[in-house]
């Protein structure tokens, strides 16, 4: 039996396992008689004369004594010996087995050729995983300057949606409130005014002969004075109540809530004053206005804010018409 239990089976050995059992019945069923009588009779013909001379009873002792021995040797020979050798075999299965010998390690060579493949295998691996990670750094770089563009783009966006919401209410040349803003507030104030019996003045401001002026100096120098005209009414309308707009071209308007004829007169005389002592570029000379101002009051009220403003507007036309650089009353 072979030193090593965990040697792979013989080709064939499987296969011959019911043969051999076939075996161990035959020679124990056939064997053993057999075997027997051939000794007995080996032994009586070697001891012949001394058999012969032995009386009955010695003779069958002698007998059986022969066939007891030669069935107890031939058992050991056949059966037991067997037996021994296969529980030898279990025990040596059932048991760790020996480290191998140097000259046993023969696959050493082999070994060692998987163990660098599979080393070869895991640091291709390790590159390809610091690759990804290093990919995956990248891209989440990427994303970072990605959200801070779109947060950008969205404080751009709500600046530019603050601006468009301010130009829809504010003149652009000149950064007072337009026209639509005006008539939401007259309206409003006019209401108020009535409700409350309070006074609501309206003055309409327009440059004298602006035209000329565009012509002499040129449309820059137009705007820029139209942004100067209205830091002016800015500067001298400034009550929270006040509201100046720019009606278009060189028309603007001053809506005064609290305001009746009178204190709303004192207030354009010196709007008129610093438009005067207004320093304009060399050679521009000086711009005037006309004004026309009316007011709504308990004692002198209108039918409606669009009232009010026709008449604001009549009597800026008689200003006009009676020689410009003046204020007129709305009767
Ligand atoms: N530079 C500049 N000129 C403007 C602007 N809007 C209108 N104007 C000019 O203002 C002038 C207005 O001319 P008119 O309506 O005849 O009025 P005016 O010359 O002031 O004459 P009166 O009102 O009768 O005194 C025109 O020449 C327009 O081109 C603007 O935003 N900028």
């Amino acid at each position: 039996m072979s030193t090593n239990a965990f040697a792979p089976p013989e080709a064939g050995q499987h296969g011959a396992m019911p043969r051999r059992r076939g075996s161990l019945r035959l020679r124990l069923s056939l064997g053993v008689p057999v075997l027997t009588a051939l000794v007995v009779g080996a032994i009586e013909w070697s001891l012949g004369d001394l058999v012969e001379a032995a009386d009955g009873l010695t003779r069958m002792v002698w007998l059986v004594l022969l066939l007891s021995a030669t069935q107890l040797l031939l058992i050991e020979a056949l059966l037991l010996w067997p037996l021994r050798r296969l529980a030898a075999g279990c025990e040596a299965m059932e048991s760790v087995p020996a480290p191998l010998a140097d000259d046993e390690a023969a696959p050493a060579p082999r070994l060692a050729a998987e163990l660098e493949r599979i080393g070869h295998v895991m640091r291709r691996a390790r590159g390809s995983l610091w690759q990804q990670g290093q990919a995956a750094l990248a891209l989440q770089r990427e994303l970072t300057q990605q959200r801070e563009l779109l947060a950008q783009a969205q404080r751009e966006l709500a600046a530019n949606q603050r601006e468009l919401a301010g130009m829809a209410r504010t003149d652009p040349l000149t950064g007072l409130a337009n026209l639509r803003v005006f008539d939401e507030t007259l309206r409003r104030e006019f209401k108020r005014a009535q409700r409350q019996r309070g006074l609501l003045a309206i003055a309409v401001l327009d440059l004298d002969e602006f035209k000329q002026f565009n012509e002499r100096h040129g449309s820059a120098a137009g705007d820029a004075a139209l942004q100067r005209v209205a830091r002016l009414l800015n500067e001298r309308f400034k009550r929270d109540t006040d509201v100046v707009a720019r009606l278009g071209g060189e028309e603007f308007v001053a809506l005064l809530p609290g305001f009746g004829m009178a204190e709303a007169q004192g207030v354009l005389e010196l709007l008129r004053e610093d438009l005067r002592a207004l320093r304009l570029p060399d050679g521009q000379g000086h711009l005037t206005l006309s004004v026309g101002l009316a007011a709504a009051s308990p004692g002198h009220p209108y039918l409606s804010a669009q009232a009010l403003m026709q008449a604001a507007d009549e009597a800026l036309y008689i200003a006009k018409h009676a020689g410009r650089d003046r204020l007129s009353l709305a009767a």
